[in-house]
């Protein structure tokens, strides 16, 4: 264990509009590791990456960045944080002033893009595919795309520890691949990361650990049955068709 990790929390309890979210969560994310954070739906997983990045506020316990606690944590420049980009709407936008938003916690107000600025963000758009899209409106690029202008915004900050909440959501195959690739290449250069998925896909080779939440706690690997925590099963039409519109009035 090292006290300088990039991510560490500590028995962390977190209850939102009176109801208990989070349960005694504890989790380190070291220099160059790459942690997947999974679980069901409504398990805890957005709740936890928001509470860890400080902006969900939690009631017990502690949490790290690069041996700092948040609240109070300053050096938000080497912290990247990717959200579900159905939680982002800046449709005026253009995709490089998406991007460039990444490089605030660079830079002074109210200043010019420096030319390290402008080559990181270059950099970071080219990383995802996007070199060519920079002059579009955010709110015109479909949902893969978005995502990778929200990757390319955490990269466009060069973190040394990049947080991804579901960056694989809507993103095709082909770009899926080519993100693993990145990540993989970034974490040999000692990027920490801490992913949210639902499935590993194409980040399971490159990844270190997985921690798995179920009803806000983190399921014991030992003990994986602690909690009824299976995975959903498909859904079935309460009378059993497969097709859950084979019913409807036409
Ligand atoms: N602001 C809030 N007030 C009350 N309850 C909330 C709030 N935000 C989230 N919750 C509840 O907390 C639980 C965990 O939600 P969270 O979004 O963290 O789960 P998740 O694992 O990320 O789910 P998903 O995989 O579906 O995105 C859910 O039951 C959700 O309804």
């Amino acid at each position: 264990m090292n006290a300088t990790d990039p991510l560490r929390a500590d028995g962390l309890y977190v209850s939102l509009g009176g109801l208990p979210i989070l349960r005694d969560v504890s989790l380190r994310v070291g220099a160059g590791e790459a942690v997947a954070l999974l679980g069901g739906n409504g398990s805890g997983k957005t709740t936890l990456i928001r509470t860890l990045l400080g902006l969900v506020p939690h009631q017990e316990g502690t949490v790290e960045l690069f041996g700092e606690a948040v609240p109070g944590f300053t050096d938000w420049s080497r912290v990247g944080y990717v959200p579900q980009h159905s939680a982002v709407a800046v449709a005026n936008a253009t995709v490089r002033e998406v991007a460039a938003s990444g490089r605030l916690a660079h830079r002074r107000p109210f200043q010019w893009l420096t030319r390290a600025d402008r080559m990181a963000l270059d950099d970071a758009l080219a990383h995802v595919g996007l070199a060519d899209r920079k002059g579009w409106p955010f709110g015109a690029l479909s949902g893969g795309q978005k995502q990778r202008v929200l990757i390319a915004r955490a990269l466009a900050s060069q973190p040394d520890l990049l947080v991804m909440d579901e960056p694989m959501a809507g993103v095709d195959l082909h770009s899926q691949a080519g993100l693993a690739r990145l990540l993989t290449s970034f974490a040999r250069d000692g990027l920490a990361l801490l992913v949210v998925l639902h499935e590993q896909g194409p980040l399971a080779g490159m990844l270190d650990r997985t921690i798995t939440l179920c009803d806000g706690r983190v399921v014991d690997p030992e003990h994986p049955t602690a909690h009824d925590c299976a995975p959903a099963t498909p859904w079935e039409s309460p009378v059993g068709l497969s097709d859950p519109f084979a019913g409807a009035i036409r």
